[in-house]
């Protein structure tokens, strides 16, 4: 390959990579792939100048806005920071600071690099009044009620006396807490949502939805770092953290003043392994000079300041001992091989990384354990990046010994229930065929009808069902209707943690029985489309389930329907028309279905309560494109409703009305000027309102 068409595939790569990082918060090669191809496109464009494309990701921040929120312009652009893996280009860099400093006396400070996104938050006369993502440093997305649910932000503080404006800036890393995110990711999984790989990516991902009460409860949280204004407040970085943290902002206590680039070395050696005591994800550390009047001094590229660097920690990795490949059976039956590992010494304490001990790591399939060519009892390779997630990443091939280790042999049978295994063409997976006997697709089924959008029952989880169904209470959802006190009380289980060793007891006494069953008899109350979802037909999640439940309006409704009526129903494709066909055939299910109206549980919707503000709209149908100052999507809908107007979902001859706000689709538009549809702003539509 030649340098043209090297550096023509890096940047259309790496522009495809950062897509993904920064729209839909997925990564798909680790940061520090990332940057080592960055770091090629960046080499070989100085090299050969006038190859360089126009759209080289090399020179520009790297995220983008979203259609999805009005976007802001900063008030001072959000730049990133240039970035280094290694100790000679912190020397570097401290060497370029002391030229462009001709010889003047300076200072660092030093501070952990959280792993989040930016967040440019805006305060007016002590009021906070605009959260905004970085987006593409110049614009970003105004996500102000979505960073409002973060509870150690001050949404009002006093202004310090040298602003005159009344305003200022506060910038900060936005994070999902390690606790947060494992909750999260345990409920996703166990309302068979995709998870999220990392903390970075769902922290991002969190702050991007439209729904803020759904962001407040994923519990997000922020660090203060950078105090901007129009005046002159601070003269030091330090006096900044000080003021800030005295001012109520979150300001993490981690960091440090550095006099020489040696104590900057010492700092990041202290927190290589320490960082993972902290209770969120950290990349780095980043390095600042410490005098505002100097960073003026050495300004800025057009992507990053010249007075910081972060040092990013690599991934660490460590050799381990294969021990063996487990199997574990999912709630649809999917089988995920898994590692055993130890360390060389073959004590069972497993491998040090990362500040965890590590002793097993997911091998996903029987694919990936073919693409690393495993046996057990081979040397290999383990790492933790930025996933928390610890993962094989290859052979030591050079301590292979083919007398002392082993093929896998991929099982043919489920090892909880005996049953033969599938795998159907495509699907990378194996599936245990005994959906009904076994283990543990049944707890996994009982735990997705307890889920918060199924029937939210709260009092029980994961253990207690695990207890239910080993006492044989609990076999299938309708059971836990027959449940009473005197079956519950008094029922004990002590389990203990394989990896840590902890002894967990669960035990049911009077409270937890009076919880469990106050649960189980608020959930006949819970909306029929919960129930919907909650008895788990293939591919019907909770969106698809409230679909369902919209359009058919009761169980009966959808039991009847043949697959032309199914298909009628909004979003309901081929798919999910054949597996509902298929659920209704199935004698049990229809058992099931009775037993569940039996105890009492809603099998029809009850009929939303309408608002009706006015009649102004009568008659007419509106369609709308693009994001509004007022209002979310379905506030906007709700708006159109209640006041007699009807939402349709496309630009017909017969529309009234487009309603244009910000950064509209350009198809509609087209569409609607064809068909010369009338287009108004959000205002005139306020206006219609009266
Ligand atoms: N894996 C992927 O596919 C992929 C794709 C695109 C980008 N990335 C990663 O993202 C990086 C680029 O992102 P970037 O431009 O945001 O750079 P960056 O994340 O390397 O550094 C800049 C950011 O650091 C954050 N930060 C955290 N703590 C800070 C502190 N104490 N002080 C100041 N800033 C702090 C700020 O949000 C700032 O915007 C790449 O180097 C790569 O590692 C990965
Ligand atoms: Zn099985």
């Amino acid at each position: 390959m030649n340098p043209a068409e090297r550096i023509s595939e890096l940047t259309e790569k790496l522009n495809y990579y950062n897509h993904r990082y920064y729209m839909d918060s997925v990564s798909e090669i680790s940061d520090q792939e990332f940057d080592m191809l960055l770091k090629e496109l960046e080499n070989l464009e100085n090299q050969y100048p006038y190859l360089k494309l126009p759209e080289s990701p090399s020179h520009r921040v790297g995220g983008t806005i979203t259609k999805n929120f009005a976007s802001v312009e900063h008030r001072y652009p959000m730049l990133s920071l240039a970035n280094t893996y290694n100790e000679q280009e912190l020397l570097d860099f401290d060497e370029r600071v002391r030229k462009g400093l001709n010889g003047e006396s300076y200072e660092y400070i030093c501070e952990l690099k959280f792993d989040g996104i930016s967040l440019s938050m805006t305060f007016e006369n002590g009021v906070f009044v605009r959260g905004v993502t970085r987006g593409d440093g110049v614009k970003g997305d105004d996500i102000t009620n979505n960073v409002k649910t973060i509870k150690t932000l001050p949404l009002k503080v006093k202004i310090p006396p040298s602003i005159t404006t009344g305003i200022f800036e506060i910038r900060g890393e936005g994070f999902l807490p390690y606790s947060s995110f494992e909750k999260m990711n345990a409920e996703a999984e166990a309302a068979g949502e995709e998870s999220y790989a990392n903390a970075r990516n769902a922290a991002s991902g969190s702050f991007k939805l439209q729904d803020s009460a759904e962001v407040a409860r994923r519990g997000l949280d922020a660090y203060v770092y950078q105090f901007l204004s129009d005046e002159e407040v601070f003269a030091t970085h330090e006096e900044s953290l000080i003021a800030l943290k005295n001012l109520g902002f979150n300001v993490s206590q981690t960091w440090q003043k550095c006099h020489t680039i040696q104590d900057v070395i010492e700092y990041i050696k202290e927190w290589d392994e320490k960082r993972f005591s902290l209770p969120l994800a950290t990349d780095g550390i980043v390095i600042k000079l410490n005098s505002i009047a100097q960073r003026a001094e050495l300004g800025y590229t057009a992507k990053s300041p010249r007075w910081a660097i972060a040092y990013k920690y690599k991934a660490e990795s460590k050799p381990a001992i294969l021990k063996a490949v487990t199997y574990q059976v999912g709630r649809t039956g999917a089988i995920t091989p898994v590692a055993e590992l130890d360390n060389e010494k073959r004590n069972g304490k497993g491998i040090h990384l990362s500040g965890t001990t590590v002793k097993r790591a997911s091998l996903h399939n029987a694919n990936e354990i073919e693409r690393l060519g495993l046996r057990i009892g081979d040397t290999v390779f383990v790492e933790k990046g930025g996933e928390i997630i610890p993962k094989v990443t290859a052979v030591d091939l050079s301590k292979r010994d083919m007398f002392n280790t082993q093929e896998i042999v991929y099982p043919n049978t489920c090892p909880e229930c005996g049953a033969p295994l599938t795998r159907k063409d495509g699907e990378a997976n194996h599936y245990c065929t005994n959906e009904k006997g076994c283990p543990p697709q049944i707890r996994g089924r009982i735990e997705h009808f307890i889920h918060r959008k199924a029937m939210n029952i709260d009092s029980l989880g994961e253990g207690k069902i695990e207890l239910l169904y080993e006492k044989g209470l609990v076999k299938n959802i309708t059971d836990l209707y027959d449940l009473t006190y005197e079956k519950l009380f008094g029922l004990e289980k002590i389990t203990e943690d394989e990896t840590t060793g902890k002894v967990r007891k669960v035990g049911f006494k009077e409270k937890t029985v009076q919880n469990i069953l106050d649960g189980i008899e608020k959930s006949k109350q819970a909306p029929f489309k919960q129930v919907l979802f909650g008895i788990g037909i293939r591919y019907v999640g909770a969106t698809v389930a409230e679909k369902l439940a919209g359009f058919f309006k009761n169980i009966d409704n959808i039991k009847a329907a043949d697959y032309e009526t199914l298909r009628t129903a909004p979003e309901i494709g081929d798919k999910i028309a054949q597996s509902i066909i298929e659920f209704f055939q199935v004698e049990e299910n229809l058992e099931l279905i009775e037993k569940l109206r039996n105890a009492g549980l809603q099998m029809a919707a009850q009929d939303e309560v309408k608002v009706i503000e006015g009649d102004q709209l009568v008659g007419k149908t509106f369609l709308y494109t693009g994001t509004f100052i007022n209002f979310e999507r379905e506030a906007l809908e709700q708006k159109i409703e209640a006041n007699g107007g009807k939402v349709v979902s496309g630009v017909s001859g017969k529309l009234d009305y487009l309603i244009v706000g910000d950064k509209p689709g350009s198809s509609k538009i087209e569409k609607a000027k064809k068909l010369n549809v009338k287009m108004i702003s959000e205002e005139e539509f306020m206006a219609m309102l009266g």
